[in-house]
Formats: C-alpha cells, sequence, structure tokens
C-alpha cells in the first residue's frame, strides 16, 4: 500500500483479520489475514476449489450461515459482479441498473452508467434481447451506479470469449482508472491476473500462499521477460509442473 506525504499508510479499504470459513468438517479459509488499499487491484487465484469464491462471498456478505470466524471490516459501499449477468428478465436493461436506487435523478444515473460501458443504445432493450458481453457491461454498469468503494469480481469474463474478454478486460481498467474503487478479482486466468492487478495473491489450503506485487517495467522487452517470469512464478505456486509448462506454455 501507498505511503501518503507524510509516510503514513492511509486507512485500508478492506482489513481481514483471521478469517475462517469452514464447511462441515472442512477448513476452507484458516485464519486469512488481508489488507486491501483504497484503489488497490488485486487479483486472487487459487486451484479449482481452492476457496475463492468462498472468501468473496465472505467479503461480500454473502455467506450468512457458513460457520468460522474472525474480523473484517469492508466498506458499506460494496458492488458484486458474477460470473453470469443475474438481470432480471423482467425489467429491461436501464430498470436492472437502476433497481433499488433512489432518488429523483436514478435514471439519469443509470444512462451515464450504461454510457460508460457503451451500451446507452440497449438501456431500453430487455435482458434476453443482449449477448453474453453485452450482459456482462449491463452487470459492470449496475455495479458502477453505485459508487462502489469495493468492487468484488468473480469470474466476471470467465463465460466470454476470447475477444470480448480482450476487450472487456480494457473496459474494466478504463472504469478502475475512473472511479478507483478497491478491487478484488477472483479468476482462474494468470495471465488476465497479471495485466490487470497489481497486486496478486494465490489461495491454498486455506492461505494465502504468494501475495505478489506486479511491477512489469514500461520498456517492452524488458516487460515481456518480467511477465514470462512473474507467469511461471504463478503457475508453479498453482502446482502446474515443468512438464506441463514444456508441453503448452
Ligand atoms: N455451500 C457449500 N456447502 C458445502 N461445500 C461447499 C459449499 N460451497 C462451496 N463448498 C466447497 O468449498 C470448497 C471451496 O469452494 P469455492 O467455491 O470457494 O472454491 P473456488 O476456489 O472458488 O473454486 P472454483 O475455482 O472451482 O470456482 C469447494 O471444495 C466446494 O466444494
Amino acid at each position: 500500500m501507498a505511503q501518503d506525504s507524510r509516510g503514513l499508510k492511509p486507512e485500508p479499504a478492506v482489513r481481514v483479520r483471521g478469517l475462517t470459513r469452514r464447511y462441515g468438517e472442512r477448513t476452507i479459509l484458516d485464519g486469512v489475514d488481508l489488507d486491501i488499499g483504497r484503489g488497490e487491484f488485486v487479483a486472487l487465484l487459487g486451484r479449482s476449489g481452492s476457496g475463492k469464491s468462498t472468501f468473496l462471498r465472505a467479503l461480500a456478505g454473502l455467506d450468512h450461515g457458513v460457520p468460522g470466524s474472525g474480523r473484517f471490516e469492508a466498506p458499506d459501499a460494496v458492488s458484486v459482479v458474477f460470473q453470469d449477468a443475474r438481470l432480471l428478465p423482467w425489467k429491461k436493461v436501464a430498470d436492472n441498473v437502476s433497481l433499488g436506487l433512489k432518488g429523483d435523478i436514478v435514471r439519469e444515473r443509470a444512462l451515464r452508467a450504461l454510457g460508460e460501458v457503451e451500451l446507452t443504445a440497449r438501456a431500453e432493450a430487455w435482458p434476453m434481447q443482449l449477448s453474453g458481453g453485452e450482459q456482462q457491461r449491463a452487470a459492470l454498469a449496475r455495479s458502477l451506479v453505485r459508487e462502489p468503494e469495493l468492487l468484488l469480481l468473480d469470474e466476471p469474463f470467465g463465460a466470454l470469449d476470447a475477444l470480448t474478454r480482450l476487450r472487456m478486460q480494457a473496459l474494466l481498467l478504463d472504469l478502475c482508472a475512473r472511479h478507483q474503487p478497491a478491487v478484488l478479482l477472483v479468476t482462474h486466468d494468470v495471465d488476465e491476473a497479471i495485466h490487470l492487478a497489481q497486486r496478486v495473491l494465490v489461495l491454498e489450503q486455506g492461505r494465502f500462499i504468494v501475495d505478489l506485487t506486479i511491477d512489469l517495467p514500461s520498456a517492452p522487452a524488458e516487460r515481456e521477460l518480467r511477465f514470462a517470469e512473474v507467469r511461471m512464478q504463478l503457475l508453479t505456486s498453482l502446482g502446474v509442473t515443468e512438464k506441463e509448462l514444456r508441453r503448452v506454455a
């Protein structure tokens, strides 16, 4: 986390201490600690079933009834985007975006948010008339219109084709630069994590086993080299073997 001009660390947006979650006999999160700075973009990697979504759901306050302990402080303004857009099919796109908002400029805010994701023309469409990528853009607009201090993203581009995914990643970076929320992005995609995040975590056996600041140089050749090093380090920490890497990487 960056220090301010007096050398003091600002209060983090998220502070997690000793977070534990269990399903039956299985401990999924085993005393996790984490600070996420204001405006910091953190990606969370981990093998399938390692507990990434369990962690995200805990931060979102969506895990009532799951046994566990620990403390966390998160802002009130939290938005979550999942792999599926979860738009209400009986409401038009703009009404989905403004759902739950109060005040007289609600519609204006919804339209502005739709403009930010280049979806103004589809404001009066029904969700089923949108493509998968457009639905995810509407979901992003719905999350941004709430001006979140914390944006939780659970594989938001996981169901999209490679080209749409690339464009959504670029859009997300633009939106984050403009709105500056703290971000926790759960992803399976190591390259996506390195490209988008300032910091990458790897969750394994209930703990963060990697907490890596991404510091890619700007010169293209050095950048490529460092990218490859970081990628290798993360893949290895995820249990990918040298033999597997040689065959496909
Ligand atoms: N409601 C539940 N009841 C029982 N077990 C659960 C429940 N939800 C998740 N689990 C188990 O907890 C473990 C962690 O699940 P979680 O969804 O957090 O993993 P993940 O890292 O997000 O996985 P993936 O990358 O496959 O989405 C998994 O083994 C899963 O089967």
